[in-house]
């Protein structure tokens, strides 16, 4: 009796299995955390055979927790840390370099001589409904192909292949050299810079000015429907696999952000707020991003537009890893709660340039309004306060882009547990923000496009029953107060600018 839908959800820090029943409830999970690897200031890698190595390993433990085998199990869906470049030899299955991660800036020149280029960003942006930056993947596999010897004609011959991290999954879960499908889906495909976002194909064009042979690209399909099965020898092996949605896209569908203006941010590494702007693809004129929210079987293509922050969680990892302030992230809560107040002190974490709305890769990180009143406890509250300035951004850009403005936002991610930070982001945003019960929206929401696929689960009505309200926290900051705090974050925010030379 198949009783169950398994995830896997490949994150920047960690990769997870989760098994959820039919009421979205968890019922095992299993997590391990790889490597960060930063050969130089702005780069950032992972080894991709560890993170496939944890991806087996978590499965495996997941399962043994619940006493459970692949017969129980009716489908696994995957969902992944979004951008992230992996090329890999066809025939051996060996990465021809670590996976170059969505943070890395190091293709910075190759964006800039992009965009010098006929048509420069305003092209990208029509086709691809993204601003030519370090952030996608398009540019990494150009710099793979240019600095790894040979990789280029050998990616021209078929021999090399190309993927995010859902598709380096897929691959080897389903045989790797023996018959692994080479496959994405239309949310992954949206933020590589190189697919067309009305055809949902390959956009030749880009592909051949960014010097990428389309032979080394997966194929592009629903987020939805049966891949392939698990390889004999896995764990879960016969499973069909029959689900991929980006890690993002995954979070607004298993928050059940499912009508048109319904919006979710996750709160992580970095933080993403989706708005599902239905079947219309709205273009932004602040600074967001258009992207796939996600396209079921052979049903027309749901849309959003994304406000991206690249450090949000990360900069928590940095207080406690690079300074050592706290030993753990829950820990920053207890040192920001011995301080009423930011102490005039404003941290704008821009470690990878400034992502949206103000796509800046010549800023880096400011502590701004320092004076020797300010101490840990202080410094700490900056760090949580960061998250939910950077927020107020998107989401401003957000309401100036839809007219419409949010009456609430529901939240996710790691983050969320932290009470102080979801109290001073209901603050500054001026609207609730609402938690629910299964914070693990992620791995849920891959686990729903799977289940959805094998008849599991039958439609959306089964996703929106499914949710359930844990908290709420509404606004208690007088106006005068929000507006200040925000204007001095701003000013902060542009003493980050014109850095990198
Ligand atoms: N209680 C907390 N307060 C603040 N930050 C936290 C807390 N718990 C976890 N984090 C941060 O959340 C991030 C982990 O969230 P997660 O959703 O697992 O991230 P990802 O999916 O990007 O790997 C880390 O960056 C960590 O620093
Ligand atoms: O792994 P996360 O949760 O930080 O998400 C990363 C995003 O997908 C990057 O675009």
């Amino acid at each position: 009796m198949t009783q169950y839908v398994a995830a896997i959800d490949q994150g920047t820090t960690s990769t997870r299995c989760m098994v959820f029943d039919h009421s979205g409830g968890v019922v095992a999970a299993d997590q391990m955390e790889h490597r960060q690897i930063f050969p130089r200031a702005g780069w950032v890698e992972h080894d991709p055979e560890e993170v496939w190595g944890n991806t087996r390993e978590v499965t495996a433990r997941a399962l043994a927790k619940a006493d459970l085998t692949a017969g129980d199990i009716a489908a696994v869906g995957i969902t992944n840390q979004r951008e992230t470049t992996v090329v890999w030899e066809r025939s051996t299955g060996r990465p021809v370099h670590n996976a170059i991660v969505w943070q890395d800036t190091r293709t910075d020149a190759i964006c800039q001589e992009l965009a010098g280029r006929g048509g420069g960003q305003e092209r990208y942006q029509s086709t691809t409904g993204l601003p030519l930056a370090t952030y996608f993947s398009g540019p990494k596999i150009r710099w793979i192909l240019d600095e790894v010897s040979g990789a280029r004609d050998r990616a021209e011959a078929g021999e090399l292949l190309f993927g995010n991290m859902d598709t380096w999954l897929l691959w080897n879960a389903t045989g790797g050299p023996n018959g692994g499908q080479h496959i994405t889906d239309a949310t992954n495909a949206s933020r590589t810079l190189l697919m067309n976002l009305d055809t949902l194909s390959w956009d030749g064009d880009i592909c051949a000015e960014m010097g990428i042979p389309t032979a080394m690209l997966p194929e592009i399909r629903s987020s939805s429907e049966e891949y392939g099965r698990v390889r004999e020898r896995g764990v879960l092996s016969g499973v069909p696999i029959a689900g991929i949605l980006g890690d993002q896209q995954a979070a607004t569908f298993g928050q059940a952000c499912l009508s048109v203006g319904e919006a979710k941010n996750t709160y992580g590494t970095g933080n993403f707020v989706l708005l599902n702007t239905g079947n219309d693809k709205v273009m932004s004129r602040n600074g967001l991003l258009t992207t796939v929210c996600y396209k079921i079987g052979d049903r027309r293509t749901v849309y959003a537009l994304e406000g991206a922050i690249a450090i949000t969680g990360a900069l928590v990892q940095w207080l406690r890893d690079n300074l050592g302030l706290i030993a753990s992230a829950p820990e920053v809560e207890d040192l920001a709660r011995t301080v009423d107040d930011n102490g005039g002190c404003y941290f704008v974490p821009a470690f990878s340039g400034l992502f949206a709305p103000y796509w800046r890769s010549d800023a880096r990180g400011v502590i701004a309004g320092l004076t020797r009143f300010v101490n840990k406890g202080h410094l700490a509250r900056a760090v949580l306060e960061a998250t939910a300035f950077q927020t107020r951004e998107v989401i401003d850009a957000m309401n100036a882009d839809s007219g419409v403005p949010l009456k609430s936002l529901k939240v996710d991610g790691g983050m969320v547990a932290n009470e102080l930070l979801m109290q001073f982001q209901a603050d500054i945003l001026g609207v609730p923000v609402i938690r629910p019960v299964v914070a693990e929206t992620t791995a849920l929401g891959s686990a729903y496009a799977a289940g959805l696929a094998v008849g599991f689960w039958s439609g959306e009505d089964d996703i929106r029953a499914n949710w359930a309200k844990d908290k709420q926290w509404d606004p208690t900051m007088d106006e005068e107060t929000r507006e200040r705090e925000y204007q001095n974050w701003k000013r902060a925010v542009t003493r980050t600018f014109d850095w990198v030379q």
